[in-house]
């Protein structure tokens, strides 16, 4: 279907959504155009499709590749988020498949998580600010507050018999691809982890460096390996699928409802996260002294922020 479609779009995109597991597309949408930037990290994990809801486009990325071929570890987190950027975008909803840390987080719920532990092992690229250029950005709050509340007054366009949007809570990523030994899965759960997954890292840190408003939306469809003495099932990949399946008609609603939302005209300033610009700028640019800077860092960072270093 891609590959008749137009490869530029001439206007900018500021929403984007991302999809995992079980969501390579949205159904409901036709794409008008799928475009593939190259990015000083390289190409997107797939071409980006740009879809249109209610006459504004979207930008839909399917993280693991078009036909899930990029393991979690190799996902080109850098090209994504810095793609994305290119087009304008400014928000960016990823959806992510998780196993449940707790009890009351029954799979085909929703998870709107607020906190992150880092378990990944330092093999992913992790920052745009490197090589001859430093930044510290802020990642107190991992994830955007005020997108996270247009989701939370979403919950109601899901349907079924108890299916709970969570509000705030912990993801534990994890670096897989292997699942967690039992061990770990107990002791992410007495760390207060709530859910856990292998893909909310790099991609919220990075998403943070280019001043983006990140909010992950979680699925729960397993409860990873901690119940099994409690009577419940290993989490494997077809316990997954067989959840994200039976859950792709809600994630179709809230990703409908949410971008209802964000497409009204008084929530364009969230959505171009003005409450985000600059804060990238102020963290790279007093850092390294002109002198240090590396030309080439210098030019991958002005990708990023057209005019960084002219004033
Ligand atoms: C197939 S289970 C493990 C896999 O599922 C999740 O993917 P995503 O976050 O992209 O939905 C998890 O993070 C792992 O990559
Ligand atoms: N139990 C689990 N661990 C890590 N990632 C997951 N994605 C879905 N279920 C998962």
């Amino acid at each position: 279907m891609a590959a008749s479609l137009p490869t530029t779009f001439d206007r900018p995109v500021h929403i984007a959504v991302i999809g995992g597991t079980g969501l390579s597309q949205i159904a409901g949408y036709v794409p008008v155009a799928a475009v593939t930037p190259v990015t000083p990290w390289g190409t997107p994990s797939s071409a980006i499709l740009i879809l249109e809801h209610a006459g504004v486009p979207i930008a839909f990325l399917s993280r693991h590749g078009k036909h899930h071929e990029i393991a979690p570890h190799e996902v080109p987190a850098r090209a994504n988020i810095a793609a994305l950027r290119s087009l304008g975008v400014r928000t960016v909803i990823a959806f992510s498949a998780v196993g449940s840390l707790q009890e009351h987080i029954k799979p085909m719920d929703f998870v709107l998580p607020d906190q992150i532990i880092d378990r990944t092992k330092g093999i992913r690229p992790f920052t745009f600010f490197e090589g001859g250029v430093v930044g510290h950005v802020g990642f107190a709050d991992p994830f955007d507050a005020k997108i996270s509340q247009v989701v939370q007054s979403c919950a109601a366009s899901m349907k079924g018999e108890g299916v709970t949007l969570h509000t705030g809570g912990t993801v534990v990523c994890m670096e897989g691809p292997q699942f967690s030994t039992r061990a770990e899965s107990n002791m992410y759960r007495s760390w207060g982890g709530s859910v856990i997954n292998m893909s909310a890292l790099p991609e919220a840190k990075l998403a943070r460096e280019a001043e983006l408003a990140y909010q992950m939306i979680c699925m729960a469809t397993d409860y990873d390996c901690w119940r099994n003495t409690e009577g419940g099932e290993d989490v494997d990949v077809a316990m997954v699928m067989k959840y994200m399946a039976a859950n792709s008609e809600n994630a179709k609603h809230l990703v409908g409802a949410v971008l209802d939302e964000l497409c009204k005209q008084e929530n364009t300033d969230l959505v171009l996260a003005k409450h985000w610009e600059g804060s990238a700028q102020g963290a790279v640019k007093f850092m390294t002294k002109p002198e240090g800077r590396n030309p080439e860092a210098m030019k991958r960072v002005e990708y990023l922020f057209p005019g960084f270093w002219e004033n």
